[in-house]
């Protein structure tokens, strides 16, 4: 089995820790010769790499050779598998993200609506760059991204790097969703086999089957309903905010109980409701930077200063195993399947070929083979349209510099719909990120 020389882009990343204790728990499927960080920020990455020096050295002293650097020639050269988690602005502007459309009553959110845009245009400049970076000193490697926000960061990348076949981008709330199926059935989330579709963060499972066949979708499906639903990965099991979006997992299929759907349909479905839950003060972006951020880093220096892993609260989450396993299918010619972004082609029948859409796939060493969904409902098909139309339009609108299509984009999300809002928010939004977005004419 060869050993793989892997990048994590974005070193500094609030994942990173909980990434390396999944490549540890994943050795024997995904063995590494070398893990190298890449971060534009030497401090913030330095203070994870401390502590990773010492995890390595514990609990995998197989890994011949651990670097981080900010030099891309370093970094990049001879990578096997580049893992991309960066966040182009940071935390800071996630919180401008969120209190900006909320100030006039609409959905603040990392990656839906109006939040979302104002990532997406700030995350393609600085991916287009990373990815021209990393072909220039390793032409071959593959390229996992999950840098946010997914849908409009993989659009963009197609349109860039239309022959590239090693991209591959990749969201986990599927399989963190799937963590609590899973428990519901009583079976490791590696026994289920889901059927779904839709775009990122925009999807329903329309079936779960065990890998014998036996269909259990009822039987979830009737368990949420009576019972209601829980996160419960180890990383979101105690988080408020993550129990209360699964909750609404409830709701959205007692409204809609054709499909089970992901999480992030709350915002598009609920989106007077989720206004109304949120503190303008005091965002999701606020909880995660008093939260994940200063607890990673605050684990990190106290490993650092032990100068040992022991007592410490070291754990393996959904997110890091999902990308390994991946990985791992990818590179050792596995063919198992796991849910990915990919360009549609038919897959979806009565969808655009064009779109990027999240579907299962099965992963050689060839790439991604997606399974035929064939034709999707009305209901879904519409919302996924009008949710495609507003990814397109945010992507026109950062390559072509074109105001009126940020605005056709904002005005045409379910989050906002009415032309005078979307027009504040916008002009709002371009002052916020004037150090980020491409000048819009
Ligand atoms: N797709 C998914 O399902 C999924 C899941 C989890 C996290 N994410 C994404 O992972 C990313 C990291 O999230 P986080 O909360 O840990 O953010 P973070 O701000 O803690 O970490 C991002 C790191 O990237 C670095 N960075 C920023 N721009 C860079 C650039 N151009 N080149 C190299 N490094 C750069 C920063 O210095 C920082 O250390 C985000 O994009 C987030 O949305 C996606
Ligand atoms: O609000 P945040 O920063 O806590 O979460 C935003 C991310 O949420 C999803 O990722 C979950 C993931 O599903 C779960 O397994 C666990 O690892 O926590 C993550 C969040 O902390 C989503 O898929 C990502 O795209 C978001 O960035
Ligand atoms: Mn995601």
């Amino acid at each position: 089995m060869k050993k793989q020389n892997l990048v994590i882009a974005g070193g500094g990343s609030t994942y990173t820790l909980g990434m390396i204790m999944s490549l540890i728990a994943e050795k024997d499927n995904f063995p590494l010769k070398s893990i190298t960080f890449y971060d534009i920020d030497a401090k913030r990455q330095e203070r994870v790499a401390k502590a990773t020096e010492i995890i390595l050295k514990e609990k995998y002293p197989e890994v011949e050779e651990f670097n981080y650097t900010t030099d891309k020639e370093e970094a990049f050269t001879g990578a096997d598998f580049v893992f991309v988690q960066i966040r182009t602005g940071g935390l800071e502007m996630r919180a401008k993200d969120e209190e900006i459309p909320l100030s006039h009553g609409v959905v603040g959110q990392e990656t839906c609506g109006p939040g979302g845009m104002a990532y997406g245009m700030r995350s393609i400049g600085d991916m287009i760059e990373l990815i021209n970076d990393i072909r220039t000193y390793a032409s071959e490697a593959w390229i996992l991204n999950y840098t946010n926000p997914a849908a409009i960061v993989a659009e963009a990348l197609k349109r860039e790097f239309p022959n590239d076949n090693k991209i591959l981008n990749i969201c986990d709330m599927p399989a963190a969703i799937m963590v609590s199926f899973a428990g519901i059935l009583d079976k490791e989330i590696w026994d289920l086999v889901p059927e779904y579709f839709g775009l990122n963060h925009f999807g329903w499972f329309t079936k779960i089957r065990d890998k014998e066949g036996n269909d259990l979708t009822d039987k979830l499906k009737g368990h949420i309903l009576n019972k209601g639903f829980a996160p419960e990965d180890a990383e979101i099991a105690e988080d408020p905010s993550w129990k209360k979006t699964f909750k609404q997992v409830e709701r959205m299929l007692t409204d809609f109980p054709e499909y089970l759907p992901n999480t992030y349909l709350q915002y598009y479905l609920y989106p007077e409701k989720m206004v109304d839950k949120v503190d303008p003060e005091y965002t999701r972006a606020n909880q995660v930077m008093d939260g994940r951020e200063k607890r990673v880093q605050e684990l990190s220096d106290s490993i650092t200063e032990a100068g040992t892993t022991e007592g410490a609260d070291l754990e393996v989450d959904i997110h890091g195993r999902y990308m390994v396993r991946v990985a791992a299918s990818l590179a050792y010619n596995i063919g198992d399947t796991y849910i990915v972004i990919v360009e549609n082609n038919g897959i979806i029948s009565n969808l655009p070929d064009d779109a990027m859409v999240e579907v299962p796939a099965q992963l050689t060493s060839n790439g991604p083979k997606p399974f035929a969904v064939g034709e999707i409902p009305t209901f879904q098909k519409g919302l996924i349209e009008g949710q495609l139309a507003y990814e397109k339009l945010v992507v026109d609108a950062y390559f072509e510099q074109d105001y009126n299509k940020a605005l056709q984009a904002l005005t045409l999300n379910r989050t906002v719909v009415d032309t005078p809002v979307a027009k504040e928010i916008l002009d709002e939004l371009i002052e916020a990120n004037e150090d980020y977005w491409p000048e819009l004419k």
